[in-house]
């Protein structure tokens, strides 16, 4: 059972609930009894879910409730809540990495650990490619000396990612790498502020494993180590789990490969382990397939109900921090007002677009179109060529040019220079203007086509549904379905 359908099971559970003639002791009964079965079914620790009956069944006193409570809202409240719970163990990660770039703060250093094929190398570099993105300038480390190939797969995923990194094909000794590549990166003129250890795996917690952990972690001295757990894990999670935070101070745990045929349960009981949060969960091979983990919105989004934090929180994670003058907020509030929609501006949403994966089709279907027509159902190849080609002709225009707000700046003989710097022909960059053109006045528009968020205009039920209906299956089931979406809106229909 795949997560999504774990959180079908809940909802259909809670929905038959509610639609009995009476909620009753054994209706309230019958309920807890299916979502117990299903998270048993999808690997959830036997503990955990004991655990959810009995605190539900705490919060829940049908007898009590006052006449013309609505149990069925009291109820689905106390099961999210638990739910919530589950996966939040209540304390945040003992260490968040700082920026620090330009001052004399040690950098941050932060080690990844986990079994062999958990995922950890793919997650080192969408970990250090998400902290590129808030504005850090961070750096790999491949320890890894037991996997032949892990070396030249870090190097590989860095050098995509254009991350600096380090590693050795002669060094054998794990310990020795991680400490070389940390003082190197400690001791480089580009000032880092994120050192990103890549650890060994195993194909079982071996004791020698363990062990070669513990040393790296002695070694490097590391502000945080991060358990890395394919979402397949099922049922010997917890066990293994306790094994790592037995040998290394576990502080915070990834959730990888959350898009396959996984049961997901397992490996959430990590939680419970390693007393560690969930920070990050890896939605696919691609480097930006890769989301910031907040239990409330992820179980909204499980049991189909939507969430408007998730999906806000989803904007703004996208949005470049602190790479320009613009702050995420300023940025979207600067969009929503129709404040001046500058080159710059569509050269950010371009880079997020290709970080994002599916995801960034999302965007491009959003009223205003971030993209448009250049992500389109079906070309998002072609798409993402074109959008590829416009940001190198963009990388050689000047500083002054992307922030300018005066439409007659960019004369023929800017662009001629322009075409020439990016080895493209004239017509290429005055295609890449017009599509600029065309983005900023529909960014003009963004405000009208955003009701309820600036203004009190009703939105248009039809659009919505067109703009549902147009949604790839893919970008639609990491939101949660039709249903979730529609609860979004209308909760973005009710937010000030
Ligand atoms: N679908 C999917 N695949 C993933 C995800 N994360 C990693 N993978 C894939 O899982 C496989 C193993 O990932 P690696 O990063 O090599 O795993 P590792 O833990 O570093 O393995 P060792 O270095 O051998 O310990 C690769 O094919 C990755 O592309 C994810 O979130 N979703």
């Amino acid at each position: 059972m795949v997560l999504a359908e774990l959180g079908g099971s809940i909802a259909r559970a809670l929905k038959r609930m509610s639609d009995s003639t009476v909620v009753d002791e054994a209706a309230f009964a019958a309920c807890l009894n299916e979502i117990s079965r299903a998270l048993l079914q999808a690997d959830v620790r036997f503990a955990s879910v004991k655990d959810l009956q009995a605190n539900v069944r705490t919060t829940v006193n049908l007898a009590s409730l006052p006449a013309g409570a609505n149990k069925r809202h009291v109820i689905t409240q106390a099961v999210v809540a638990e739910l919530c719970r589950m996966l939040d163990p209540g304390t945040p990660p003992p260490f968040s990495p700082t920026k620090s770039k330009g001052t004399t703060t040690r950098p941050s250093v932060v080690m990844l650990v986990g079994l062999q094929g958990s995922g950890k190398t793919t997650t080192c570099a969408k970990y250090a490619a998400h902290h590129r993105r808030k504005g850090f300038s961070p750096a790999l480390v491949c320890a890894d000396t037991f996997r032949a190939g892990a070396f030249d797969q870090l190097k590989q995923n860095a050098a995509k990612a254009n991350i600096p990194f380090y590693g050795s094909y002669a060094e054998t000794d794990p310990v020795k790498v991680a400490v070389d590549g940390v003082e190197t990166f400690l001791r480089s003129e580009q000032r880092h502020d994120l050192i990103i250890v890549d650890t060994s795996g195993r194909h079982r917690q071996e004791a020698a494993l363990l062990e070669e952990m513990r040393q790296v972690a002695e070694a490097v001295r590391p502000d945080l180590v991060i358990l890395v757990m394919d979402a397949s894990i099922g049922q010997a999670a917890f066990d293994q789990a306790r094994a790592f935070k037995e040998s290394v101070p576990v502080g915070a745990v990834i959730v990888t490969k959350m898009d396959g045929h996984a049961k997901g349960g397992g490996a959430l009981s990590a939680v419970a382990a390693t007393k560690a949060p969930v920070i990050f969960i890896g939605t696919g091979e691609h480097v930006g397939e890769f989301e910031p983990f907040d239990p409330k919105p992820f179980v909204s989004r499980l049991l189909g109900m939507g969430d408007l934090s998730g999906l806000v929180n989803k904007i703004k994670d996208a949005m470049p921090d602190q790479q320009q003058n613009t702050n995420p907020e300023e940025m979207v509030q600067k969009l929503m007002t129709g404040g001046a929609f500058t080159l710059r501006m569509m050269y950010d949403m371009f880079q997020n677009l290709r970080e994002m994966g599916p995801l960034g089709q999302l965007f491009s279907m959003l009223p205003g179109g971030f993209g448009g027509e250049l992500m389109a159902k079906g070309r998002e190849k072609e798409g993402q060529a074109k959008i590829k080609r416009y940001m190198t002709i963009m990388d050689s225009m000047t500083a002054a040019e992307l922030d300018s707000t005066d439409p007659k700046m960019m004369n023929e003989s800017r662009i001629v220079r322009i075409a020439r710097g990016s080895g493209r022909q004239v017509k290429d960059v005055k295609e890449m203007l017009e599509e600029h053109k065309r983005m900023a006045k529909m960014m003009k528009k963004m405000p009208k086509m955003m009701p309820n968020l600036n203004n009190n205009r009703r939105c248009d039920s039809s659009s919505v549904s067109k703009i549902i209906s147009s949604l790839p299956q893919n970008v639609l089931q990491q939101l949660g379905g039709a249903g979730a979406l529609q609860n979004v809106i209308k909760q973005m229909k009710g937010a000030k």
